[in-house]
């Protein structure tokens, strides 16, 4: 008896591709332009900028547009509330929506004006999915890391797509990222600031059981390097990734996990998920985030890393090792923290983790 064709989503890798590159372009509009002003701060102390709001109103703009007649879910990070309750946030909520027709009618051949302020909200709302374990749900953030966009450092556009609770597409926009791999924190500093000129600007793109890709993120189509993450064992070579923000992962934690697993090269800290691409293509071999025990992570900051992580031939998991779970809503509950690595790696990290005593904060 033939077996049952595996599925496919290569339509959806496509969709998504489309629509990470168009808020990807978005950003980089704002970031050349970005004053204090247009930044408001949520009650987590995270910054909000009008790209984030904009990004995740594109996003759902080219993805209800090129799917017209699927039904559409999206778990996403922000919401419009803040942008309704004020006069700043109206003021807010027309720079939003002249942002994203200039960015349509610029990039996507639509005419200028094409959508209203209330298209623009209801867009930006339309990322209120509880997600879970049944169906087709998008996960967005439509800018992972707005720290290290406000600060010209790296930020990241990150799309998923999970099916039945599995992660099965995974794009990530980079625009700040050098094509080549980082050799050290200088270089990567130096890519940021050259934002939109050549050799700077990644996108990753992975689908299950399909492969992980890497290419330009200017250009069209699928990105066309396979990412094979080699496996080294030599941990006087191999370097980690974390946080650029120590608030956001224990960097004395970390540095106390490396130094029991016997790597000496200073860590390199990068904002949003831009390490798991750089993970994905070798950059470093381990990516580490041992936030605040008090901290609750949400799945938009994990779901497509995680897949182009795996599809490169890494590892992913909580702190126990055990399988990190987006099919549970919109947040990702685990044990301490995530961690991912090239597979030999990742045994040995787990292990350290269970003999180092101390635990983080
Ligand atoms: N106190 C905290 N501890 C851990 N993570 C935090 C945090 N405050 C914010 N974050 C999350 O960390 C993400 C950035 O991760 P990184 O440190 O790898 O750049 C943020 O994503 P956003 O920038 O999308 O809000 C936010 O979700
Ligand atoms: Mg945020
Ligand atoms: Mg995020
Ligand atoms: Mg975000």
């Amino acid at each position: 008896m033939a077996s049952a064709p595996s599925i496919t989503y290569g339509h959806q890798l496509d969709c998504a591709i489309n629509a990470v590159r168009l808020a990807s372009k978005l950003c980089q509009r704002v970031q050349l332009m970005l004053k204090a002003s247009e930044k408001t701060d949520k009650s987590d102390d995270s910054p909000v900028t009008i790209a984030d709001y904009g990004a995740q109103a594109l996003v759902a703009w080219s993805l209800q547009k090129e799917m017209p007649n699927l039904p559409f879910s999206m778990v996403a990070e922000e919401d419009s509330d803040d942008l309704r309750k004020s006069e700043e946030g109206k003021g807010l909520a027309a720079k939003i929506t002249a942002l994203v027709n200039e960015t349509i009618s610029a990039e996507a051949n639509a005419g200028p004006n094409s959508l209203s302020q209330d298209d623009v909200l209801a867009l930006i709302d339309s990322g209120n999915s509880q997600g879970g374990s049944e169906g087709f749900h998008w996960v967005l953030d439509p800018i992972d890391g707005t720290r290290g966009f406000v600060g010209m450092r790296q930020y990241a556009v990150c799309l998923g797509l999970l099916h039945h609770g599995k992660v099965v597409v995974g794009v990530l926009g980079c625009p700040n990222l050098p094509q080549k791999r980082i050799e050290d924190a200088d270089g990567v500093a130096e890519s940021a600031s050259k934002a939109g000129t050549d050799g700077v600007g990644v996108i990753f793109a992975a689908e299950r059981n399909q492969g992980a890709f890497a290419g330009p993120l200017s250009g069209n189509g699928r990105p066309g390097e396979q990412l094979q993450l080699g496996d080294s064992q030599d941990f006087s070579q191999v370097r980690f990734m974390e946080s650029y923000e120590s608030k956001h992962s224990d960097h004395d934690f970390t540095a106390m996990l490396a130094a029991k697993l016997g790597v000496t090269q200073s860590p390199l800290r990068l904002d949003s998920q831009a390490k798991y691409g750089a993970l994905a293509r070798g950059d470093a071999a381990i990516n580490l985030r041992f936030p605040h025990k008090s901290y609750r992570e949400k799945i938009w900051d994990h779901v497509a890393g995680a897949l182009i992580v795996e599809e490169a031939g890494g590892k992913i998991s909580d702190a126990s090792g055990a399988p990190l779970d987006f099919g549970k809503g919109r947040w990702l509950d685990l044990d301490r923290g995530i961690v991912s690595a090239t597979p030999t790696v990742y045994k040995a990290l787990l292990q350290a983790i269970k003999e180092v005593e101390v635990q983080p904060r």
